[in-house]
Parts: C-alpha cells; structure tokens; sequence
C-alpha cells in the first residue's frame, strides 16, 4: 500500500506533484494544521505529515499519530514540533535547512532599511496625503555597525549582505571559528562587546533554552542610544515587553519584527509603537524560497517513505539514497548484533562498545550505531527503532563508545559488539557477505560462521564429547528441525558455544530440557527479524 502524507500548512502545491509522482499517495488540506482537534482526529491515518510553522505538532499529536514515520518541515525552525516526543516514538524529524535560507536573510536587511528610513509610516503618511517630509528623518548605513546574534546560515548570509552595504560587522556566535569570520569578512565578539558596539543588531539563532529571552532589558541597557533591533528568527527571542519599553524610554530608535512570542500575533505590546515594523512571520515567504522548501521536504519524505533514505533529519543520522542499498545489510547486520546482545543479558546493561573494522569503519557509523541500539533496546521495550533507540540508551544511562580501526582479521570488515552488565561482559561480532546475508562469526571471542535465523537456540557448554549429539536428538524428539548448527570453541576441551538455527519456535518446554542437561551450560532461545528461507 502506498503511504500516505498529509499536508497541513500553507505550502507550495509542487509538493503534491512530487508526492504524488513518488508514489506516495498526498492529501493537501493547508488549513488543518491550525485546527488542533481536528489534526488529532485524523493524524492516525498518515505516515507521514508536511508543515510549516502554523501547525503545532505537540506531544498530544505525536500520541495520537499511531501511523506517522516522517514530519517534514518545510522550512528551518522546528520548535512548533515536540522533538523529544517524536524520537521517543521512533518518529523521524526532518527541515530544509537551506531552502529559504537567502529569502529570510533580504527580510532582514529589508526590515533593516524599513526601520532605517521609517518606510511603512512614510508611506501611510504620504498616502493619506500629508507629505510630511520633515517628520521622516532617518539614518544612513553605511558606516554603521552591524551585530549579527548567531551566524549560521541566515546570519552569515546577513553579515556578508552588511558588508556589501558597506557596514562593519560584529557576530556573536559561539560555534563561529575564527577562519569563518575572516571569511565573512567579519569580527567575531562577544556578546556584551556587541551589545556595546552594534548600531543595529540582528538575531538569527535557532530559539533554545539557551536563546530564549535573549534580547531583555539588562540586554537592551547595555547597547548603544539609539539602537534599532531586528528580528527574523523566533520571537521568544526578545523579551517582547523590555523591547516596548526600549522603544517608549527612546533607548531603541526602532525594530523590525517579523516573529512573535505568540503566533499568529493578534495583539502585541509592540504594535502602535513608534517606529516598531512589523511582518507576519514572512521571512520565508517568497515565491522562489517556498518552490525550494516545498520541493525539497516532499522529495525527501518521499525518499524516506519509499526508499528509506534519511536526508536532514533532526533526530536520526542521514543516509543517503545512493549508500542506502549498501548500507541497508549492514544496518540489519547491527540490528541483529543488537538484538543477539539484549536477549542474552538478562541484567541491566551498563557499557556498550561498539567496534567498526576494516571496510565497515568507512560507512555511516552513527547510522549504524543506531541500528545496533535498537536491536540491543528492543529485547525490553518492543516499540524501539533507530531514531528512539539512542535517546533509550542516554536515558537509561547506558555509556556508550564507538571505535573504528584497520581490518583486522581475515574479514574485510565486520561489526564488533560488545555489552557489559553488572556481572558480565558480552561479546558478539557479525559481518555481510557479498550476498547481503548477515552472519554471526564470533561469539564471546570464539569464532564461528552462523548463519541468522528468525528462530536460533544458542548454548554454551565445555567442549566435551556428546553436545551434539544430544542437541540433536532433544529437538528431534521434539520435533523441532534444525537448518544449521555452528559450533566453536575457544581451545580443545575448553569454552565453547553452539548456536543453532531451527525451523521453527522453540517452546518454554523444550528449552527446559536443554537446559537441565549437564552437558549444557545455559541455553537462550533467540528471536530475530529475519524472514525465514
Ligand atoms: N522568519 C522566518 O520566516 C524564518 C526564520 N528562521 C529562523 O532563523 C533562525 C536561524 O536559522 P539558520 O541560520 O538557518 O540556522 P543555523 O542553525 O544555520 O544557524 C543558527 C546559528 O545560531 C548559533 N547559535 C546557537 N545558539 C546560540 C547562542 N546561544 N548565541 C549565539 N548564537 C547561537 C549557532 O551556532 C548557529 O551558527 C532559526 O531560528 C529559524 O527558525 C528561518 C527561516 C525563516
Ligand atoms: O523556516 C522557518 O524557520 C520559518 O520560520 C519559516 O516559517 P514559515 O514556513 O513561513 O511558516
């Protein structure tokens, strides 16, 4: 069946084309998004679900969403989405992170001049015909300096804008390296400095914990008279009151503002100030950036939905469509790793070390790494996949390390695996081999060759005559078939294991009596995702 995706914001119809010429079956309502009760009602029909910022995708939503496998924002900001919520559910996060990035830098210069020269009250004045030439003084730019609050895509975009109109400026930016500024053309600072320093400042950080409130009245007392203060990123960024207030005393000339504490901003303490431009939330809106957002997000939940391809995720590694197919056996592979590690501890884990060798070190690792927590996750919370996996595993306060290295043994490459407890550790190593199948070759050190099966028993014992013989003749009589059985050892009379792979399920019954033979150490039946040949 085709998956399904919901439209519910105001985006660009060359979305649906896409979706549709995908495969992937669209239903175009721009408007639902902003019905809260009516979104719950139907989100349980969709995989996936397309937005912009008028649709808030709380954690109420998420619950509901019994279906959903992908939200696309087209667009940048994803705080009107329940991030944690979403992983949680195993629910993939992905924007555009570049598609408006340009049209929403000009907003800001363009607001920038707007309260520059006081254009919207110009033209109001001049239209209702009052020619008031002399009560529109404004100032120039050029000269004047510009402080950039998070230099990232849009900020960067605005600082070398600024310096083409012949401005100085300042960015404050704690991931800004100092050679990103030099080639911005700009001075790297810090706050306070910038505060100090900056004729007009422009924020552009994403809105967090961090940012929030970023712009309040200790910030506005520490910049120039006469500042003017420009906002395209989040309106919880400024302190909305502080500002008015800014504005009343004559300490801030003027603001542009194009997002709002609340949206859509009815009322705000801002509006009727003097010299306060206001937009509504339209830094992304132009023709050409909606074409790129909207293009952009269907193609990459379609490609998600169909081939299973994660491009810009928030919340999960990408993969791209070209190293899918190479990657998928491997993903499976880690999976199954997993998996084979979580059934066999039976104690809460406390370490996992993961080990990438030889050609496998060369792949998407973090991808990979989130396949072997998901297998490792799902033995004791069903409802696990690559995106809630490692958010499971920081919870449970599970350490976690990744190695790669050289080939190091007679495979080209494979995935090492291995899981301390309390009372033990654990290890397992896997590889694909060119037909794609995924095998087992070493288990606690010892190596082996096992193919993987839906339905394995896997024992340990000491070397010791009759093993086999007993293994056989116990599930024989049970009738359980065995497809194939691998053994190892460490040393002749020493450690060793048998895994096996049966036909079908093995009961409580059966494993009982395996496991109170004397020849047998202990004995685990093992479930994996793996359709039977
Ligand atoms: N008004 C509108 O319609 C639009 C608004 N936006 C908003 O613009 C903002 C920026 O977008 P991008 O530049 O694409 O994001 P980005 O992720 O490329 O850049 C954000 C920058 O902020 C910096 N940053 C993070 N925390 C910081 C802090 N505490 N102080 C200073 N800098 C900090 C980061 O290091 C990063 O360089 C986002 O909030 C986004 O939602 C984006 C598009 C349209
Ligand atoms: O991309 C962003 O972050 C934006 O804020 C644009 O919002 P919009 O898609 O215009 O509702």
């Amino acid at each position: 069946m085709a998956p399904r995706v919901l439209v519910s914001d105001k985006l660009s119809e060359t979305a649906v084309q896409i979706f549709r010429d995908r495969g992937v079956e669209v239903d175009f309502q721009p408007d639902l998004g902003k019905d809260k009760d009516k979104l719950l009602e139907v989100i349980g029909q969709y995989d996936g679900l397309a937005i912009r910022s008028a649709t808030k995708v709380t954690e109420k939503i998420i619950e509901a969403a019994t279906n959903l496998k992908v939200i696309g924002r087209a667009g940048i900001g994803v705080d009107n989405v329940d991030i944690p919520a979403a992983s949680k559910k195993g629910i993939i996060v992905m924007n555009t992170p570049f598609g408006n990035s340009i049209t929403t830098a000009e907003h800001a210069i363009a607001l920038m001049f707007a309260v520059a020269r006081q254009l919207p009250a110009a033209d109001a004045s001049t239209q209702a015909g009052k020619w008031e030439k002399n009560r529109f003084m404004g100032v120039e730019i050029t000269g004047k300096t510009l402080g950039v609050i998070g230099c990232g895509n849009i900020g960067s975009i605005v600082a070398t804008r600024g310096v083409g109109l012949k401005m100085r400026v300042v960015a404050f930016d704690p991931f800004l390296s100092a050679e990103r500024a030099a080639e911005l053309g700009i001075e790297k600072v810090e706050l306070d400095d910038l505060f100090k320093r900056a004729d007009f400042i422009t924020l552009h950080t994403p809105m967090t914990d961090k940012t929030r409130g970023i712009i309040n009245a200790e910030a506005i007392a520490k910049m120039k008279d006469g500042v003017r203060i420009i906002n395209c990123a989040r309106g919880g960024l400024v302190v909305e009151a502080d500002l008015a207030e800014g504005i009343k005393s004559g300490k801030v000339a003027g603001a542009g503002v194009d997002v709002f504490e609340t949206e859509p901003a009815k009322d705000s303490v801002l509006f009727g100030l003097d010299n306060v431009v206001c937009t509504p939330h339209l830094g992304a809106s132009t023709t050409e950036a909606q074409e790129n957002v909207a293009l952009q997000v269907a193609e990459q939940m379609s490609d998600y939905l169909i081939r299973g391809a994660v491009t810009n995720a928030i919340n999960m590694p990408s993969i791209t469509a070209e190293e899918a197919p190479k990657l998928t056996p491997f993903v499976k592979l880690a999976d199954i790793l997993g998996s084979f590690a979580g059934q066999a501890t039976e104690n809460a884990i406390k370490k996992v070390e993961i080990t990438y060798d030889g050609h496998v070190a060369g792949m998407n690792t973090r991808a990979l790494t989130s396949a072997v927590l998901a297998g490792l996750i799902r033995s004791q919370v069903a409802d696990v996949n690559m995106v809630s996996a490692p958010i499971m595993v920081k919870e449970r306060g599970i350490q976690l390390t990744e190695s790669r290295r050289d080939k190091s043994g007679i495979f080209d490459g494979y995935i090492m695996l291995s899981v301390t407890t309390e009372k033990q550790t654990r290890s397992v190593a896997g590889t694909c081999f060119s037909d794609g199948k995924p095998r087992f070759i070493q288990i606690k050190g010892i190596g082996l060759e096992a193919e993987v099966g839906e339905n394995m028993i896997y024992c340990t014992n000491d070397d010791t005559p009759g093993v086999i013989g007993f293994l056989g003749n116990t599930l024989g009589e049970a009738g359980v078939n065995i497809a194939n059985f691998q053994l190892g050892r460490s040393a002749k009379g020493g450690d060793a294991i048998a895994l096996l792979y049966v036909d079908g399920p093995v009961s409580d019954e059966i494993l009982a009596k395996v496991q109170a033979s004397d020849k047998i150490n202990t004995a685990k039946y093992l479930k994996f995702a793996v359709a039977a040949e």
